[in-house]
């Protein structure tokens, strides 16, 4: 009988896919539950993955070397890629599908500024009952079909009082929440093919990068617009309340959402480089107040995203096209 995470005990379930031990049991066999717990990593085996970027890879022709997660109204930077090819995540064996209003549900393969991109319009959250492994599983696809650089893109609270709906917050680190209470999209058995069992997660956030888009900024006159500042992922679907966002700032967040975190250690696992900004779409209320304008909601969330577009799609775009003149 398999000792090992992935086969015995209670949270064990591997459908058969990744176990090298041969005598390994009937997954789950030992409790006689119907319902197993699968760690999350065994949602997944690479060679799901592998089937998945081998569709995308063939099906397009081309291995992407950049990787973006449109956010919340935020589809708008995959209708810039050039020539796409369209994959609706319905049709793509083994992906999950998009619920939410403001991700469409497609991935578009093409090329922008002269780069190979793959666009995510449409991520996936905790809070959709999807486990943070099923959220950021695009992500390790993206690896395997080639991706180098993640973009990933949000809608935010901004919780730092200096920022102004409508501002981009670039972002140079996180405080991960669903990681305090215990969740990662890497928990179960480490597959070293992807990275590490422990991986490092300091200077997750490229600098250059970051530096790069602030010069863009300067050169587009936004600059006042921008600002660098750490994000927290929470697990929504609940806005928070003005206690947790007091609780948030006291720890240093300059900005909240539910997503973004898991892609991002996901990503850094299997060593892409990452650059993050956050659109921020309301500001959060850190007082008590009768207000009712202090209460975030996804409308607004959508229409600020709708109206500020322009300046995240022109941002992403000049700085795929510096990624893509260094590199050529
Ligand atoms: O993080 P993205 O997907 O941009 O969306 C943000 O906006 C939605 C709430 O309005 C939540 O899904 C939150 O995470
Ligand atoms: N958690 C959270 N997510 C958001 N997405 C957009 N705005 C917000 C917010 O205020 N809080």
């Amino acid at each position: 009988m398999c000792s090992r995470d992935c086969c015995s005990g209670p949270g064990g379930s591997n459908r058969g896919n990744t176990c090298s031990d041969k005598k390994g049991a009937k997954a789950g066999s030992l409790t006689g539950e119907k319902i197993i717990p699968t760690p999350q990593s065994l949602l997944y085996p690479y060679e799901v993955i592998e089937e998945i970027a081998d569709f995308i890879t063939k099906g397009s022709g081309m291995r992407p070397k950049i990787g973006i997660i449109c956010g919340s109204g935020l589809g708008s930077l995959a209708d810039m890629i050039q020539d796409p090819k369209i994959f609706e995540y319905e049709k793509i064996p083994n992906f999950p599908v998009s619920t939410v209003e403001g991700h469409a549900g497609r991935l578009v393969v093409g090329t922008l500024e002269g780069a190979t991109v793959m666009a995510m319009q449409g991520r996936f959250h905790f809070y959709e009952g999807y486990p943070l492994a099923k959220c950021s599983m695009p992500v390790r696809v993206m690896k395997l079909c080639g991706v180098e650089y993640l973009f990933a893109t949000n809608a935010a609270g901004g919780i730092n009082p200096r920022f102004a709906v409508g501002d981009i917050m670039l972002m140079h680190d996180h405080v991960n929440m669903l990681g305090f209470a215990g969740n990662s999209p890497l928990q179960g058995p480490n597959d070293p093919r992807f990275g590490p069992r422990f991986p490092a997660l300091v200077n997750s956030y490229n600098k250059d990068l970051i530096n790069k888009a602030i010069e863009i900024a300067k050169a587009m006159g936004i600059e006042s617009n921008i600002h660098v500042g750490v994000y927290s992922c929470l697990g929504g679907p609940n806005y928070e309340t003005i206690a947790e966002l007091k609780a948030l700032r006291m720890m240093g967040v300059d900005a909240v959402g539910m997503s973004t975190v898991h892609e991002v250690i996901t990503a850094r696992h299997c060593d892409m480089k990452v650059f993050a900004f956050s659109l921020i779409t309301n500001k959060c209320a850190t007082e008590y107040s009768d207000k009712k304008d202090d209460e975030a909601n996804h409308d607004e969330v959508m229409a600020v995203a709708k109206n500020r577009q322009k300046a995240c799609c022109e941002l992403v775009s000049r700085l795929i096209r510096e990624i893509h003149l260094a590199s050529a």
